[in-house]
């Protein structure tokens, strides 16, 4: 088949995404035309391929936000927390004492023990991150978080958990919170990242749970006892902030540092 002629244009209609045309075909749009078309119905905008878009974008906003970011360490814990609470008080000291390490702190910057840490580090002058997302009983983002990204998706949020942190400080929590904790758990047990250490804080509140997977899953052959060495367990701020600094992350930290 010939390419059209400057007069045959009009009468020959491409084959969609191919770039060739067919002749004899119905009068075509161009794309610019279908472009720049006012749309008869926003439908389109909740089709997957749009979303894809969405959440393309989300990775980008978060990589854009967060690329100058130094060391950090990212903290998890109950969103249920109350102020007055040993967990709180135990949150806002692990967000201190990483910044006076000079380390900022990344949480879901949500209530509770995530609204504790970041309130440690924000008083204590350091950088302050929050990784909001969109919930249907809206939250919004806690008072004490100097540098906000919102999500929409767990998925893409939860990799900046990763990116962006040497290391993780786990408070006592929910649902939410053992999510955060298995995938991170997940990703050093298969390679997908090393040396990343993962700090339980408060060994009372952690003992069933390990007990549990020791007795029934390594029992059982389902997990690996060395997989227990996965994570080190503390019980104070400063025992916890001192594990999770210590080893390969803190070589890391101190490489990023200098
Ligand atoms: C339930 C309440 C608020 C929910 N708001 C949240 N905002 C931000 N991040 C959240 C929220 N809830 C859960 N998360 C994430 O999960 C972890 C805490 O979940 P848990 O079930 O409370 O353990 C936390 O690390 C966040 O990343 C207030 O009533």
């Amino acid at each position: 088949m010939s390419a059209p002629t400057e007069s045959s244009r009009h009468t020959n209609s491409p084959l969609p995404g191919s770039g060739a045309w067919r002749k004899n075909g119905a009068t075509h749009q161009t794309a610019d035309a279908k472009l720049l078309e006012t749309p008869r119905s926003s439908a389109f905008t909740h089709t997957d391929p749009w979303r894809v878009m969405r959440i393309q974008s989300e990775f980008v906003q978060g990589f854009d936000a967060l690329a100058e970011v130094g060391p950090a360490i990212s903290v998890f814990g109950s969103a249920r927390t109350k102020p007055d609470s040993p967990y709180y008080i135990t949150g806002m000291e692990v967000g201190r004492r990483l910044v006076e390490a000079g380390v900022a702190v990344i949480t879901g910057g949500g209530p509770g023990s995530m609204e504790a840490a970041n309130r440690g580090a924000a008083e204590a002058g350091g950088l302050s991150i929050g990784l909001g997302i969109e919930l249907p009983f809206e939250q919004g983002m806690n008072e004490w978080v100097g540098l906000g990204v919102d999500f929409r998706y767990f998925f893409a949020r939860k990799t900046m958990f990763v990116k962006y942190a040497q290391g993780f400080i786990v408070l006592p929590g929910g649902l939410g919170t053992l999510d955060e904790l298995f995938e991170a758990m997940v990703l050093v047990q298969t390679g997908k990242v090393s040396s990343f250490p993962i700090v339980l804080v408060d060994r009372n509140f952690w003992a069933p749970l390990l007990d549990w997977i020791r007795s029934t899953m390594v029992t059982e052959g389902l997990v690996s006892p060395g997989d227990l060495d996965i994570f080190s367990l503390a019980d104070t701020a400063e025992e916890a902030v001192a594990l999770v600094l210590a080893g390969k992350a803190g070589e890391q930290l101190a490489a990023q540092e200098s």
